[in-house]
């Protein structure tokens, strides 16, 4: 780490606090044999949350997806967790209904909960438009892990990107429940960073991203792959 700074984390290898399985019986938590302190000493940085929000065509994923090949550049740990292709597998059950997103939110929150343990500085990109289900992702862990990155693109620009046809098909009628158009998004109260990737270039979005990533400590000033 930098300096030689020792990395300082909660470490959440251990048994959740309170009723949080009253389906489950005759189930004991098992201690983890490693847990996220040593894993963050091993590789020299820190895992975090990073969760990219906004509107469909904002950005999420073009930006998401180039801060984490600058982050793997430098050798770090690192995934993404994408909202398309997370429903292709994970949430294939589930549609665009509030509640269906409210789950796809809180399957998300618990699997980039799973990353932060195990090391991995995850990006999530889902349009996730619901504050209390963000907020929910938010509480499932420390709060230095959990970075809300508001992606603010206006509507009338996501719509005319309309990178994948949706928007004309929403306006169609063809899509219901969509985003902006016939189902909310409740932009972020107070998230830790809100880039107008609506009207700055991609690399000044990324620089954004890293420089926060810096301040807050989650990746050192210069990191070496270990070789
Ligand atoms: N009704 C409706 N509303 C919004 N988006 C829709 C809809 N139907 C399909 N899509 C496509 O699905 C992607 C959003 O999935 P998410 O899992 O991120 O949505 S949510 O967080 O559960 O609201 C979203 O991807 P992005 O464009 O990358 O945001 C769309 O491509
Ligand atoms: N600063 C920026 N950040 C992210 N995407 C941008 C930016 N400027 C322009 N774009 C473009 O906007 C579109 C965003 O699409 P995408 O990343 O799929 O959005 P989302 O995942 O939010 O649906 C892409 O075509 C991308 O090239």
């Amino acid at each position: 780490m930098e300096n030689g700074s020792p990395i300082n984390i909660k470490t959440m290898s251990s048994a959740p606090q309170g009723d949080t399985n009253p389906k489950g019986t005759n189930i004991v938590w098992h201690e983890a044999s490693v847990d996220r302190q040593s894993r963050a000493q091993q590789r020299g940085h820190r895992s975090a949350i990073l969760w990219f929000t906004g509107l469909s065509g904002s950005g999420k994923s073009t930006l998401a997806n180039a801060v984490n090949a600058a982050l793997f550049e430098q050798g770090l740990a690192t995934y993404v967790l994408d909202g398309d292709n997370i429903r292709h597998s994970l949430c294939k059950d589930l549609g665009f209904s509030d509640s269906d997103r409210e789950e796809n939110i809180r399957r998300i929150g618990e699997v980039a909960k799973l990353f932060l343990d195990a090391g991995v500085i995850v990006l999530t990109a889902f349009v996730s438009p619901f504050r209390a289900d963000r907020d929910k992702a938010r509480k499932l862990v420390d709060v230095d892990d959990f970075i809300e990155i508001h992606c603010a693109a206006d509507l009338s620009i996501c719509e005319e990107r309309d990178t994948k046809g949706l928007y004309a098909k929403a306006r169609a009628g063809e899509i219901k429940d969509f985003t902006g158009i016939s189902s909310p998004y409740e932009e972020p109260a107070s998230p830790e960073l809100k880039i107008n990737t609506g009207e700055q270039s991609l690399d000044s979005c990324v620089e954004i991203v890293l420089k926060t990533l810096l301040n807050r400590k989650v990746i050192p000033a210069k990191h070496q792959p270990v070789s």
